[in-house]
């Protein structure tokens, strides 16, 4: 995948791009029957999802779905079209035509935030302007919309009552505003206490007062699914969460992935490591061309034909 790809969470999903897939939530009778037979037990289907750059095609016909709890790896040669779908998952591009459905939803077209509040959250690069701020405070400014005003406020002054209001409306000042204020800290000192428990789940809290700029690649990608955490996802979108991490790390971050879907977690996994993809995931799914070539679990991956020849030698 190629980092110009990224983009912030907080950036629109409309990226410039001229869409022609309906409004999300438009009522079309074969969206609400396609919403409908979305079996229970599926987080994410995707149907038909087509996308264009201009005269490219990108993802031409994709169809697929990801099991509940599963660990499901997104796979294919260069060129195949991963990026693509994952970011019109993501919200990161609205799709030309076709259906992304989270939890029988029609997530079709949204931004990246409106995706992230259905649950549905893929890690992201550190931004610049996160790398002046300590590790906690990435942590705790993570899950923004939810808190992050409250977090604002509580670092705000404490309003004096103005000069114009009686004695009892002063009064009733003094008693409102210190309640309020006592609330947001509490509400501080809860997100304070989580982002302290996921880091040292992540084993990162010995980094929590350093600045996000001076971790190391590895570390930085333990700080980014930490952060991801923060939000409360049902599902996490992975985006070579592996690049640049030294086997050490690896394994710790893996050994996470699958503390995570046991407690329920369902991920989508983009990696370009074989090995890390046959040997963790229970659920392939093959791109080739902006269509799925092959999907099952890693056995039938490796001995199918399509697929080796789709690869064309790469070792797999
Ligand atoms: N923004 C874009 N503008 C024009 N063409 C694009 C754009 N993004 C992707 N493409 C093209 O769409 C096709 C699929 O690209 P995509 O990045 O989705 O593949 P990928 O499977 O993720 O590849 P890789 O494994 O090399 O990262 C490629 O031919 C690519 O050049």
């Amino acid at each position: 995948m190629s980092d110009t790809e990224e983009q912030p969470v907080e950036t629109s999903g409309e990226t410039g791009e001229s869409g022609d897939a309906p409004e999300p939530g438009t009522a079309d009778s074969a969206v609400e029957e396609a919403a409908k037979t979305t079996p229970r037990g599926v987080p994410l289907r995707i149907q038909n999802l087509r996308k264009e750059f201009g005269g490219i095609t990108a993802v031409a016909d994709a169809s697929f779905q990801v099991e509940a709890g599963s660990l499901t790896g997104l796979i294919g040669p260069n060129g195949a079209g991963k990026s693509t779908t994952f970011n019109c998952i993501a919200g990161v591009h609205r799709p030309t035509s076709g259906k992304v459905f989270f939890q029988g939803e029609d997530i079709t077209g949204l931004r990246p935030e409106q995706v992230a509040n259905k649950g549905l959250v893929r890690t992201f690069q550190i931004a610049r302007e996160m790398e002046d701020m300590t590790v906690l405070e990435n942590m705790m400014l993570a899950p923004r919309g939810q808190v992050g005003e409250s977090l604002f406020n509580s670092v705000v002054p404490g309003i004096p009552a103005p000069r114009f209001l009686d004695d009892s409306q002063r009064q009733r000042w003094e008693r409102v505003v210190p309640q309020g204020r006592r609330a947001v800290t509490r509400q501080e000192e809860d997100l304070r206490e989580r982002a302290w428990e996921t880091l040292e789940f992540f084993e990162i809290d010995h980094l929590a007062g350093e600045y996000a700029g001076s971790l190391s690649g590895g570390q930085r990608k333990l700080l980014e699914m930490a952060r991801v955490l923060m939000t409360d996802p049902e599902m996490v979108l992975l985006d070579e969460p592996l690049a640049g991490v030294n086997p050490t790390l690896e394994k710790k971050l893996l050994k996470r992935v699958h503390d995570l879907r046991e407690e329920g977690l369902t991920f989508l996994l983009v990696e370009h490591d074989m090995d890390v993809i046959m040997n963790n995931c229970e659920h392939i799914i093959v791109m080739h061309q902006g269509t799925v070539l092959a999907e099952g679990e890693a056995d039938d991956i490796r001995n199918d034909d399509r697929v080796i020849d789709a690869y064309l030698g790469e070792t797999i």
